[in-house]
């Protein structure tokens, strides 16, 4: 039994006779401290499903359901408090550790900035992401940011309240999906979710403003002389991006949202001006947060705005089986005596997630070339995220022979539906689908 440390009064070093909420401020510190109340954190992140699974039940503590926290639009449910009992079981974990030991598990690597915002799975992929785009983007202590105060602003922000209308259109295989999305923010919704696309069109500029400085230290490295500031700026912008901001008339975000159900066609205008502000407001406070002269153009609301534009038309969904589910599933799975064993220390658990357990994770990833793929109605390929794919990655599987020179496509939406409904729903990428199929259907 590890000793705990958390100063609150009662808990006698030991956590039980408080419920976790009390605990909460305490609960950031858990990766650093490697213990709390009892739970033993291995500093290798062996134990990341404890860690996961106390997550899970931190969180519903304080009345946020995993769903809330994966995006989905039901809003925050308020649960009962976790049982005495279960907050006693997590005191006894350390006894389950040979169950998670015998369950493979990914490493936990933190961001090496220090904002406890970023974990890895490597220490490879923690700094090939610092040197992409992490540095300039990391609230930490070891930021290259020079205002990150600015740069948490910019956070908040895009972590704020908008409404994300993903179409119901997954393409499902066991434990991963991947679909194209369409993300649509409302500043004046009432529906919690995040604007968390800024933090992607962030990383873009970041990524470009870093390549950028690497690109000019190297030039001076082999004694080039550039033409500096932003002449420079703007041949290296132009010669490395393959961005379809450039050609594109409509490329814009709040030009290309599609307009959501609940506004009516004669507020469209008005609802582009507030999406054109919420964009211009973001785009403000990253400015102060990471501002650099010699790349201004990348500054400007139109490049902003087609950077967020192309997210908001390319992107793909993504759902990813909950890993806390998959642990369940393995004691499930497990021996009846091994079975009957392990229960007895994470049954509690299990009741106290209730069906929070099984809530998958989602998010949204842009793919250099998946993304670009045109839909068709009779699609010869789907998009997968399979099980041995690794981060970063997904598949294109045909779904029958494609001759050379044909185009692959992929759907959408859900295919299944009858002609009308997947216009309805294709109207909002901006196309009237003319495949074979729905030139046949046409009425
Ligand atoms: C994810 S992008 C596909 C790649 C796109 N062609 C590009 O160059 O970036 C989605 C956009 O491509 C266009 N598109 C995709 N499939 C189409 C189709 N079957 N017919 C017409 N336009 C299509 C629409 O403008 C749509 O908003």
């Amino acid at each position: 039994m590890v000793a705990c440390d958390c100063p609150n009064d009662g808990c006698g070093g030991r956590g039980e006779q408080q419920s976790l909420i009390e605990h909460r401020e305490y609960f950031e510190e858990v990766v650093a401290k490697r213990q709390y109340c009892g739970l033993k954190i291995k500093p290798d992140g062996e134990n990341g499903k404890e860690l996961q699974i106390g997550r899970k039940l931190h969180l519903q503590e304080l009345g946020v359901s995993a769903d809330d926290e994966c995006g989905s639009s039901d809003g925050p449910r308020k649960r009962n408090s976790i049982p005495r009992d279960t907050i006693s079981v997590i005191d006894e974990w350390e006894l389950a550790v040979t169950i998670f030991r015998e369950f493979p598990l990914p490493s936990v690597f933190p961001c090496q900035g220090g904002c406890g915002e970023a974990y890895y799975c490597s220490k490879s992929c923690a700094e090939a992401d610092w040197d992409s785009f992490h540095s300039l983007l990391c609230i930490g202590n070891g930021s290259s940011s020079p205002n990150t105060e600015a740069l948490s602003k910019f956070m908040q922000h895009a972590n704020g309240k908008a409404v994300i209308n993903y179409l119901p259109i997954w393409i499902t295989i066991p434990r991963c999906t991947l679909s194209l999305s369409l993300i649509s923010m409302l500043p004046f919704s009432t529906l919690a979710e995040t604007n968390d696309i800024f933090i992607l069109a962030a990383k873009v500029i970041s990524y470009t403003i870093l390549r950028y400085r690497k690109f000019k230290a190297a030039h001076k490295r082999w004694g080039k002389h550039t033409q500096g500031g932003n002449c420079f700026f703007l041949c290296y912008w132009r010669h490395g991006s393959r961005c379809r901001w450039d050609t594109e008339k409509n490329g814009r975000w709040w030009d290309c949202i599609a307009l959501p159900e609940d506004v009516d066609s004669c507020d469209e205008t008005e609802f582009r001006m507030q999406i054109k502000d919420l964009a211009f407001e973001s785009l403000q406070l990253l400015k102060e947060a990471i501002y650099d002269k010699e790349c201004a153009p990348l500054f400007s609301l139109d490049i902003y705005g087609h950077i967020i534009g192309m997210f908001e038309l390319n992107n793909l969904d993504l759902v990813v089986a909950s890993p806390v589910e998959d642990y369940f599933l393995y004691i499930d799975d497990l021996p009846l005596s091994q079975k009957k064993e392990a229960e007895k220390i994470t049954k509690s658990c299990l009741d106290a997630l209730g069906e929070d357990y099984s809530v998958s994770c989602e998010g949204t990833a842009f793919f250099p070339l998946q993304s670009c793929m045109n839909h068709s109605c009779i699609p010869n390929a789907k998009a997968f995220k399979r099980e041995e794919d690794r981060d970063g990655q997904a598949t294109i599987l045909a779904l029958r022979p494609i001759i050379k020179g044909e185009e692959i496509t992929i759907s959408y939406i859900d295919e299944e539906l009858p002609y009308e409904e997947r216009q309805e729903l294709l109207a909002d990428y901006g196309f009237t689908c003319k495949c074979p199929r729905c030139s046949e259907e046409q009425p």
